[in-house]
């Protein structure tokens, strides 16, 4: 998965149609948005063919217009342009631009291949699945294509789940992203952003940069935030999370553990307790900043006991691994936020024995953190956070190597971290955190390896 960028909005195909009116009712008409579609579109195709011979596989509706369009765009700038056509468009605007189109046209099914061959059969309005002739040329025809670039989406791909489709090298989503750009498996391949000037509004965005800020001149190793972890039966876990929380910028971390261990970090501070009720006295302290409960907790019922403590307690919270696993559906129930804050990290698995959710990635993980009352940070190939107030961030662009053994900890780590020092975002802050400190390490990462590179991160939060 590409680059994307920060911050951008994500928006539904229903909510991109919206907008779409919305430029229209203020006087531009769709023509003229197509032709914005269609120079976007042929400025980075005849960038990316790089004098190439292309061909453009037009389809019925707007995004064939889109087609006919960059088609005419390139043919003028002087590129060796064909169209193969899946038939004589319906969409109204695209008529206009496929009758602007004087250059050589092919039916779909007999057309040749071109070493760069640009989808625009279907877009956000892919109804069903292709038939079994122009299936059968399309796979043809990619096949012996050199690059593959999809208009807006790549032919057959679902926009709000992100699942299906043809697989393309790079997709130029057009207007804004949707979630079938940062959601589902590779096919969509490296994502271009291509800007017409529609006005967006979205609660949902890829993630932003964080700000990060140096400790307040004034502070002290507890006001930079005061962090209890809870170890548990797989040590190694409880001090991956707590060297992370460390390195992520906490002034002071507990390692609580029911047995008594040293070694490094020497800066971590090791508590022996013995039982949740030594936990319980542990966790009485008001300088506590947030505890973090879950990883290598096991899920015994020396673990529940534990668990209850935690929820017993008044501090904020960051519940990952084995006690999500524990709170299963009554998850709302039992942790009450009504006056903390509660941050969950789930990977797919964990989620599913949470919460049932509904829709795309995106709209479950809403609908968790709605039902909850917790900041939900649901990991995977896109980690998607959403907070109770519908507010959602999407990291799509993380090093497939984080599927890896201990990541979650040194994340869950990070989450308590950020939140422990007040940090106003510490969901997004430690999910971004995180996607660079891997990119840093590179192929091959260990998730030791990440805590090293997470301290210089919050000197230089541009890099
Ligand atoms: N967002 C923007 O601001 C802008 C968006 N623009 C572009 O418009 C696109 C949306 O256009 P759209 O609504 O016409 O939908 P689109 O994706 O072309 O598909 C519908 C057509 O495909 C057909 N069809 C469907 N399934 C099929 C199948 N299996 N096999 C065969 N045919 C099938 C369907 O036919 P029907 O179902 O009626 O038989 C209909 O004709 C959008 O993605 C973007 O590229 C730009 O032009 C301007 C700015
Ligand atoms: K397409």
């Amino acid at each position: 998965m590409s680059r994307l960028p920060a911050g951008a909005p994500i928006v539904t195909a229903a909510q991109m149609r919206a907008a779409e009116e919305a430029v229209f009712a203020g006087g531009a008409t769709p023509l003229a948005l197509m032709e914005r579609a269609g120079v976007a579109v042929a400025r980075q195709v005849a960038r990316l063919a790089a004098g190439r011979p292309i061909l453009v596989l037009a389809g019925t509706g707007g995004n064939g217009g889109d087609g006919y369009a960059a088609a005419r765009l390139l043919r003028e700038a002087g590129c060796d342009v064909r169209v193969a056509s899946l038939g004589p468009p319906t969409h109204p605007a695209a008529m206009t631009m496929a009758a602007r189109w004087t250059g050589p046209t092919w039916p779909l099914a007999s057309a040749a291949s071109a070493p760069v061959v640009v989808d625009a059969l279907l877009g956000i309005g892919a109804a069903r699945p292709f038939a079994a002739e122009p299936a059968a040329a399309l796979d043809r025809l990619l096949a012996l294509a050199d690059l593959r670039i999809a208009v807006d989406l790549p032919s057959g791909r679902d926009p709000g789940t992100g699942e299906g489709g043809i697989q393309a090298d790079v997709t130029i989503a057009l207007g804004a992203l949707k979630p079938a750009h940062v959601l589902g498996d590779d096919r969509a391949g490296h994502v271009l952003l291509a800007d017409l000037s529609i006005p967006l509004a979205s609660d949902w965005s890829t993630l932003s940069r964080p700000t990060l800020r140096p400790p307040r001149r004034e502070a002290t190793k507890f006001t930079r935030g005061k962090l209890v972890v809870v170890g548990g039966a797989m040590a190694g876990a409880g001090v991956l999370a707590a060297s992370a929380a460390l390195h992520g910028g906490a002034g002071y971390v507990i390692l609580a553990e029911p047995e008594r261990r040293d070694g490094a970090p020497h800066a971590l501070v090791r508590r022996h307790v013995a039982d949740a009720s030594a936990l319980a006295t542990l966790l009485a302290d008001d300088g506590i900043g947030a505890v973090l409960v879950g990883p290598g907790l096991g899920r015994d019922e020396a673990a529940q006991a534990q668990l209850a403590v935690v929820l017993a307690s008044p501090h904020d919270l960051v519940i990952d691994g084995d006690a999500l696993t524990l709170l299963g559906r009554e998850v709302g129930a039992r942790i009450g936020t009504d006056r903390r804050r509660v941050f969950l990290t789930p990977h797919g698995g964990e989620f599913s024995r949470m919460f049932t959710g509904h829709g795309s990635k995106i709209a479950a993980t809403a609908g968790a953190a709605a039902a909850s009352g917790a900041t939900v940070i649901h990991k995977g190939p896109a980690t998607v956070i959403a907070d109770p107030s519908g507010r959602v961030q999407v990291a799509a662009d993380a090093s497939s190597w984080l599927a890896s053994a201990g990541t979650g900890d040194v994340l869950a780590g990070l989450v308590a971290a950020r939140l422990a020092a007040g940090d106003e975002h510490p969901a997004e802050t430690a999910v971004w955190l995180h996607g660079r400190a891997a990119a840093r390490v590179g192929a091959g990462l260990i998730a030791d390896a990440m805590i090293p590179a997470l301290s210089p991160l919050l000197d230089r939060p541009s890099t």
